[in-house]
């Protein structure tokens, strides 16, 4: 059995981070073991321009450990009246390095999303012409649509129309959650790829709703039934160029989580190399994890792999903390159920 493996350093291709108290808490988390995340726009108010987007960095950049050698790298909010021109030019500059569509309504802070497709054609024109990628929520937000179906029906009535319409435009299919999603992403050609979280490789629906309600667990796009995680898993673990790690890690403190409506999303951010390993070893698959981790997502997204590395080993359980405090207030951990037995070297 393997007991140690050394692999470049890892990236988070969807990250986030907030603002303020939480970001100064949740940052380090991630730079302990990431090299480079994308980061996510859905502030509120969100990072819709270019302006924007750098004095978010800058406060990020304010915010690292120190000696942490990190790389945020940001994206835009797309919205129907952003300019397709102020987005080209942040690309060209490299402070942006992806735009982010919400669906209107489809996950937090996504009120300013896109509601008319039409309104972002001329965005998305210029950016299959300069090869920006479009990082999506793919889900649609009819109430009618029921919540377990909504990655499935956006794959079919918005994105493979959308991709139709626009030749030559690169997207991120985030999250992937669904069987149908992965299958879409396999069979997609060299434009699309696919982000898994971690949750999504451990958790199934009825982690969230057997034996009670459990809060920590809801995230969107919701965890489907067992055939989806195992779908997920394999897409994972395959080695395959279009699939890649997006932790979605997404804190939200304990008060607005364990809530009569409580948020969306999993923090996973401190434990995901710890799980992921675990995945990989389960799955016999040790071997691609660097692929998932390392290599396949600045594949896709144009940039040059990690030159650091790092050392998981196998040993005794590894302790996590239940919880990080924050200024905004305690955040839980999630908790994936079984003890981790891999660590990531200091
Ligand atoms: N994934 C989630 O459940 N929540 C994310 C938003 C998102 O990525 O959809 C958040 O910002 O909290
Ligand atoms: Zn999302
Ligand atoms: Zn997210």
């Amino acid at each position: 059995m393997t007991q140690s493996l050394t692999i470049r350093r890892p990236d988070d291709w969807h990250l986030h981070l907030r603002d303020g108290a939480m970001l100064q808490a949740v940052l380090p988390e991630t730079t302990r073991h990431f090299a480079r995340a994308i980061i996510m726009p859905n502030l509120v108010p969100p990072v819709v321009t270019a302006a924007q987007a750098m004095a978010y960095r800058e406060r990020i950049l304010a915010a690292l450990p120190e000696g942490a050698a990190f790389e945020p790298l940001m994206t835009l909010y797309l919205t129907e009246t952003t300019d397709p021109e102020d987005v080209a030019e942040a690309a060209a500059s490299g402070l942006v390095k992806a735009v982010k569509l919400y669906p209107a309504g489809a996950t937090t802070n996504s009120a300013s999303g896109v509601r008319d497709f039409d309104k972002v054609r001329g965005v998305l024109e210029r950016m299959a012409e300069i090869g920006l990628p479009l990082c999506l929520h793919g889900e649609v937000t009819s109430p009618e649509v029921d919540i377990f179906d909504r990655e499935a029906v956006f794959l079919d009535t918005v994105l493979d129309p959308l991709r139709r319409a626009t030749p030559g435009l690169r997207v991120v299919l985030e999250h992937v959650t669904t069987s149908q999603g992965v299958d879409y992403v396999r069979g997609g050609g060299p434009d699309i790829a696919g982000t898994i979280t971690t949750h999504h490789l451990v958790i199934n629906r009825n982690h969230i709703l057997a034996g009670g309600i459990r809060p920590h667990y809801y995230c969107l796009p919701v965890a489907k039934r067992e055939t989806h995680r195992q779908a997920l898993r394999a897409a994972a673990t395959s080695g395959e160029a279009s699939f890649f790690l997006g932790t979605d890690s997404a804190p939200h403190v304990d008060a607005l989580k364990e809530h009569a409506c409580g948020c969306a999303g999993c923090f996973t951010a401190t434990n995901t190399m710890a799980i992921l390993a675990h995945v990989f070893e389960q799955e016999a698959a040790l071997d691609r994890l660097e692929a998932f981790v390392s290599l396949n997502g600045p594949g896709f997204y144009r940039l040059p792999v990690n030159e650091a590395r790092i050392t998981l080993s196998r040993g005794a359980v590894q302790a996590m903390p239940e919880k990080i405090l924050t200024g905004a207030g305690p955040v839980t951990l999630f908790d994936p159920g079984f003890p981790l037995h891999w660590r990531v070297e200091a």
